[in-house]
């Protein structure tokens, strides 16, 4: 038979508090990214904006092979997993690129957005 906790109910309470205290830390920290993606992607906006208007391609890979390099020796020095900092960005930078597309295309057919 396997025992599972829905709640806490009959966990020490130092555990509770102690579970409670980090979790706070986390959603303290997972506010700071949503604020920090959010200042990203204005700047990134802002990117597509004008190379759309420059005729820019929406993806540049070799400004992103150079973060990429730069990402991993930080999260390397950060003990983070190099790799998963490198999955992390190019899932970001996918969605930009995304971005930049539309953009380009509302540029093309006289849509804003
Ligand atoms: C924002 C840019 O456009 C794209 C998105 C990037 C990013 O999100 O960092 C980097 C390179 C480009 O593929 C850029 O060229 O700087």
């Amino acid at each position: 038979m396997t025992t599972s906790h829905t709640g806490t109910a009959d966990v020490d309470p130092a555990v509770v508090e102690e579970l409670a205290r980090l979790r706070n830390s986390i959603d303290n920290i997972d506010a700071a990214v949503v604020h920090m993606l959010a200042e990203r992607f204005k700047a990134t906006q802002q990117v597509g904006h004008l190379k759309a208007r420059h005729q820019l391609p929406a993806a540049d890979p070799a400004r992103e092979a150079r973060q990429i390099a730069r990402l991993r020796a930080l999260a390397e020095s950060a003990k983070l997993d190099p790799a998963f900092a490198e999955k992390f960005l190019n899932f970001i930078i996918a969605e930009v690129i995304r971005h930049h597309e539309r953009i380009a295309e509302d540029a093309v057919h006289g849509t804003t957005a």
